[in-house]
């Protein structure tokens, strides 16, 4: 094999709670992720010089070691010897530090690309492993689906396949820093925690309604501070057809959920007349 075509979705929070801070900084987490079809193209091809050449298409995103993507291929290629070159062409889709693991989903791409490309046998264990060095999020963009994510998002329990749902999502024109978000939150003085339980309940029965009762995101209260048109963005999804809406991981994209696609074309639509945010887009649930 030459070269491999690979899609890497973006993720959206059903739910995120920060149980506690640890000495290394880091937080203990209990979260539900689900992937949605909204994706990033990466096209790795093996060149005769042993180079790593990456290219993308947003003209502000770092090409060498500041991007995960480059990052992860230096890694596997050291790691396993490889001397055959890498080029890479990243086609970004999903926004950039908007809360949708876009990076990591990159990077967990990268690494199965790389699995494949060079025969290395690797196990989704061992993948998982080499992830986690690079981003909390990345073993979960490995595994995909619908999971319950704990630890730092390192440790993983897949759940049953979400219900099928239209998912509109809207990044307003700010870009925020996951670690700003956690750095800023009081985790001793938590008012409003989601209901984990809750939803994992919802998911089993396949109860959409059921699940967009007990969203919650305990990041919000800090970003919304920050940036309130986070909070307009989600009243007006309820206010326009959105079962549910949420701020996904550290924002500051929201997204809401619809039962049906025309609702959910309409909610994308009002959005954009109304001017709400930079980015909106209309996708759906992406299942393992
Ligand atoms: C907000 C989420 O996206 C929700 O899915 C994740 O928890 C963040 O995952 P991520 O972006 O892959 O995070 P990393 O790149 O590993 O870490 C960025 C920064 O976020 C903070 N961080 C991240 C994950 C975690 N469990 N606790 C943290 O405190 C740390 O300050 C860290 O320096
Ligand atoms: N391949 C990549 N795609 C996007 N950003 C990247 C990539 N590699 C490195 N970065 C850097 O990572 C930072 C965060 O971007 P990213 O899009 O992954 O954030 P995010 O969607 O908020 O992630 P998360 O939800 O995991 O917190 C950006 O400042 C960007 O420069």
């Amino acid at each position: 094999m030459n070269r491999i075509n690979i899609k890497a979705r973006a993720k959206i929070n059903i739910s995120l709670d920060v149980l506690r801070r640890r000495d290394d900084g880091y937080h203990d987490v209990k979260m539900i992720m689900q992937t949605v079809n909204l994706y990033d193209k990466i096209n790795l091809k093996k060149i005769k010089s042993d180079q790593i050449k990456l290219q993308t298409n947003l003209p502000f995103l770092p090409v060498d070691k500041r991007n995960l993507v480059y990052k992860v291929v230096q890694y596997i290629k050291e790691e396993y010897a490889i001397e055959t070159g890498v080029f890479i062409d990243l086609f970004k889709v999903i926004p950039v530090a908007a809360g949708l693991a876009g990076g990591s989903s990159d990077a967990a791409a990268t690494i199965i690309a790389m699995n494949k490309l060079f025969d290395l046998d690797m196990t989704m264990d061992k993948m998982m492993e080499i992830g986690t060095k690079f981003g909390a999020d990345i073993p979960y963009c490995l595994m995909r689906g619908t999971a319950l994510s704990e630890g730092i998002g390192e440790k993983l329990t897949p759940l049953k396949s979400f219900p099928k749902a239209y998912v509109v999502i809207a990044k307003p024109n700010i870009s925020v820093s996951t670690a700003f978000v956690y750095n800023n939150l009081d985790v001793t003085n938590i008012k409003e925690r989601p209901d984990t339980e809750a939803i994992i309940q919802g998911i089993e029965a396949g109860d959409l309604h059921g699940i967009c009762r007990a969203l919650g995101n305990v990041l919000e209260t800090v970003t919304m501070k920050e940036y309130p048109v986070i909070e307009r963005i989600k009243t007006f999804m309820i206010n326009n057809g959105a079962i549910g809406a949420l701020m996904s991981g550290s924002g500051p994209s929201v997204y809401g959920l619809c039962d049906d696609k025309q609702k959910a074309y309409h909610l994308a639509h009002q959005l954009k007349v109304k001017n709400m945010a930079k980015f909106i887009y209309t996708t759906t649930i992406f299942n393992r």
